[in-house]
């Protein structure tokens, strides 16, 4: 007589969360805010991609103006350098396409959450494709990919914006449409992201980041005349400080609130802006400044360059 015998263990599944794994399994990734302690970022050396932009076709890839890539790369690694003296790990995209000379501006090809990294489908055709190397690098760092947006959805990671654990604002406009944006909001609600705030980015920008930036906890830098009234509304309620950036010159000219908290009240911005720069010490926010001028001829500075990969947590008010 056969018998098929039940084997005497039960193999049950592990209930722990993926966010209780992710340290052993992965690594040590986790992003839920822009000031909380930065830890590890990740970059785009500008490559071959940066030679051709000439007087005559900088428009075409929405520069500003030619670029010097010998100057560019200086600039950029000055920023690097600054990271680094500051503790924080900079890893950098490998093999990217050597036609698209926008893709040194990390932040609009990933987002990352508590979870891992939400992988963008940028807007423009002159970006679409610069994504793909930096799957394969966060794949190879073992950052996991949470989402890579698909469909009929396009997003670029500066349409989002984190204000802490339980809040994030996203912005629909020319980089983001609602198909994009509801795709994040999918994966955020999935990892207990609470309140998102959605928001119309005006015709004259194309980021949140161009008109926004967070200081320290609850603290945003806004160029009020760009800030929708409901999203300054629901911030205010939620506890948030608005700390208004009056000098259109610099937000446009200077990129000033184009720069990267490196921790609460301490940021690293594009040098040149004595406003801004006075702005945020009357608040009691430490500045330091880099040379950014012709990376801004990408019409990119600090903030755009830069996605990040690890800071410590920042819960709600
Ligand atoms: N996060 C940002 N603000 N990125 C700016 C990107 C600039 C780039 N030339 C583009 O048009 O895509």
């Amino acid at each position: 007589m056969n018998k098929v015998k039940v084997q005497g263990e039960r193999w049950f599944p592990s209930e722990n969360s993926f966010s209780d794994e992710l340290k052993d399994l992965w690594g040590d990734w986790y992003c839920d805010s822009e000031v909380g302690k930065l830890r590890s970022v990740l970059m785009h050396r500008p490559g071959k991609e940066v030679e051709g932009i000439t007087e005559h076709n900088f428009s075409e890839y929405r520069f500003r103006a030619p670029m010097n890539p010998e100057r560019a790369r200086y600039q950029q690694e000055a920023l690097a350098d600054v990271y680094r003296n500051h503790g924080i790990d900079v890893h950098y995209v490998q093999n990217q396409r050597v036609d698209r000379p926008n893709a040194m501006f990390m932040r609009d090809l990933m987002l990352m959450t508590p979870e891992g990294a939400i992988v963008c489908r940028p807007a423009i055709p002159a970006r679409r494709g610069e994504e793909r190397a930096v799957a394969a690098t966060l794949a190879s760092l073992g950052v996991p990919i949470i989402k890579t947006i698909n469909g009929d959805g396009y997003f670029e990671g500066a349409s989002a914006m984190w204000i802490n654990r339980e809040t994030v604002i996203i912005g629909t406009g020319s980089r983001t449409n609602d198909s994009g944006a509801r795709q994040v909001e999918a994966e955020l609600q999935n990892i207990g992201v609470k309140n998102i705030i959605r928001t119309e980015i005006p015709y004259g920008s194309i980021h949140l980041d161009g008109y926004m930036n967070m200081v320290g906890e609850n603290k945003l830098l806004v160029f009020p005349w760009h800030v929708g009234y409901d999203c300054a509304k629901k911030l205010m309620d939620l506890g948030i400080e608005l700390i208004e950036l009056h000098d259109i010159e610099e937000l446009k000219q200077g990129m000033s609130m184009n720069f990267v908290a490196l921790e609460p009240g301490k940021v690293v911005t594009p040098a040149g802006s004595p406003n801004t720069k006075a702005l945020l010490e009357s608040h009691g926010v430490e500045v330091l400044e880099v040379e950014m001028d012709e990376v801004m001829n990408g019409w990119g500075a600090i903030h755009c360059m830069t996605a990040f990969l690890k800071r410590d947590p920042v819960l709600p008010k």
